[in-house]
């Protein structure tokens, strides 16, 4: 890291700014659409309402007394936050913080008869139902034909592209969806990826997965065409402990999505037998690990987690927040090369992730350049644009 120059942790403070209307405009819609999708009660309207107003003109306020998580919020940073404004806090902490708040102010920590439903729920189980998503399922059909090169190839972009149908993100980018991706990547080390999983080389493989729905049914094909062609012998696959960023996996939504590829015809159901029948024997495992939801980048992450990502053959990243945690929530220059700040990570590492924040890395000049001639700042944060990075140790 002793060449990389200083790059400034990112903060909601600038109004006009992504960052600022993230905290402006969008938690208060994610409360309002929480709000309207179930039939809470008094104390969860009040809670509700403490903390649209806490994020519109308060300050960070301590967890109760009684939290289970409060000592691991401590280390995380709690003390140093509270008392400030959520804009002038890190926003990557800010972000993580109110999902923790929503999660309280709904009763999903209990006890109470709201311990454990997920405020998500019928966002994510609609995408998963959608007509979208059989017609995804059924396009699998053209890939048996195919040799293992290419079908491998498209089962990477799919989960790569799969990273564009975030809920969250749909909320305040109006029309996101709808605009065409820009099918260059800005930067595409996929040989690098392949490279570390040659057919029959046995690797074990960590996917630290994004959003459920259909991000997380790519990537679930994704691990079973690599162990079905022995790319992979093992893999794993980390989803969030608790809701977090209105669709990110957890343990339920694999479950949801596993039954969703078992019940479809043709290919997809194919896949899903691989799938099932590798977690039963244990070539596929999932994890829930509480660092996961942490407010922190990926360099702060603790020994037992780095042991294992240590242990990997290679472990890839999924998504925009994922990305920022691994490279760290900081105004990087573009072309900071992308091992850099990754430096610390304990072995081989993968991204695949659509942007859409501000934070990027590993751009050559002419890809920076072109893309701010095309667009200005909005390349940044659209959604349309793509990127395959990876750092070999
Ligand atoms: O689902 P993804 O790809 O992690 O994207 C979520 C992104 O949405 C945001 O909330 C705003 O773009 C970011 O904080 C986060 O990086």
């Amino acid at each position: 890291m002793a060449d990389t120059p200083f790059a400034p942790v990112i903060l909601g403070d600038e109004p006009g700014s992504f960052p600022h209307s993230v905290l402006a405009e969008r938690h208060p819609a994610i409360i309002r659409q929480v709000r309207d999708a179930f039939p809470y009660g008094p104390g969860q309207h009040r809670a509700l309402d403490e903390l649209l107003k806490s994020c519109a003109e308060g300050a960070v306020e301590p967890l109760p007394a009684d939290a289970p998580d409060g000592d691991r919020w401590q280390e995380w940073g709690l003390a140093d936050c509270a008392g400030h404004s959520w804009y002038d806090v890190p926003w990557l902490w800010s972000e993580s913080y109110f999902y923790r708040r929503l999660l309280e102010a709904v009763g999903w920590f209990g006890p109470g008869a709201w311990q454990g439903i997920d405020p998500f729920r019928p966002f994510k189980r609609a995408e998963l139902d959608a007509p979208e998503t059989d017609a995804e399922l059924a396009a699998l059909d053209a890939l048996p034909g195919l040799p293992e090169q290419e079908r491998a190839r498209a089962l990477l972009h799919g989960s790569l592209w799969g990273n564009r149908a975030d809920l969250g993100f749909r909320l305040s980018a109006e029309g996101a969806e709808a605009q065409d991706p820009v099918p260059a990547l800005v930067a595409d080390d996929s040989a690098d990826l392949w490279s570390l999983l040659p057919p029959d080389g046995g690797a074990t493989v960590v996917l630290v997965a994004d959003n459920a729905g259909r991000e997380l049914v790519p990537d679930l094909l994704l691990i079973a065409h690599l162990l079905a062609e022995g790319r992979a012998a093992r893999a794993v696959l980390h989803v969030k402990p608790y809701p977090y960023y209105v669709s990110d996996a957890t343990t339920a939504d694999v479950v949801d999505a596993l039954h969703r590829l078992r019940a479809a015809p043709g290919a997809a159901g194919e896949y899903a037998r691989v799938l099932w029948s590798a977690t039963a024997d244990g070539r596929l495992a999932v994890r829930a690990h509480p660092f996961s939801c942490a407010p922190l980048p990926y360099e702060r992450m603790p020994d037992d987690l780095r042991a294992e990502f240590a242990a990997a053959t290679l472990t890839v990243f999924k998504g925009d927040l994922n990305y920022r945690r691994l490279v760290g929530d900081r105004r990087w220059p573009p072309t900071t090369p992308f091992q850099e700040p990754t430096a610390y990570f304990p072995g081989p590492v993968a991204a695949l992730r659509t942007l859409k924040s501000e934070v990027i890395t590993g751009l050559s000049a002419a890809t920076e350049a072109a893309l701010v001639a095309a667009e200005g700042h909005r390349w940044r944060t659209g959604g349309t644009h793509a990127l395959i990075q990876v750092a070999l140790k």
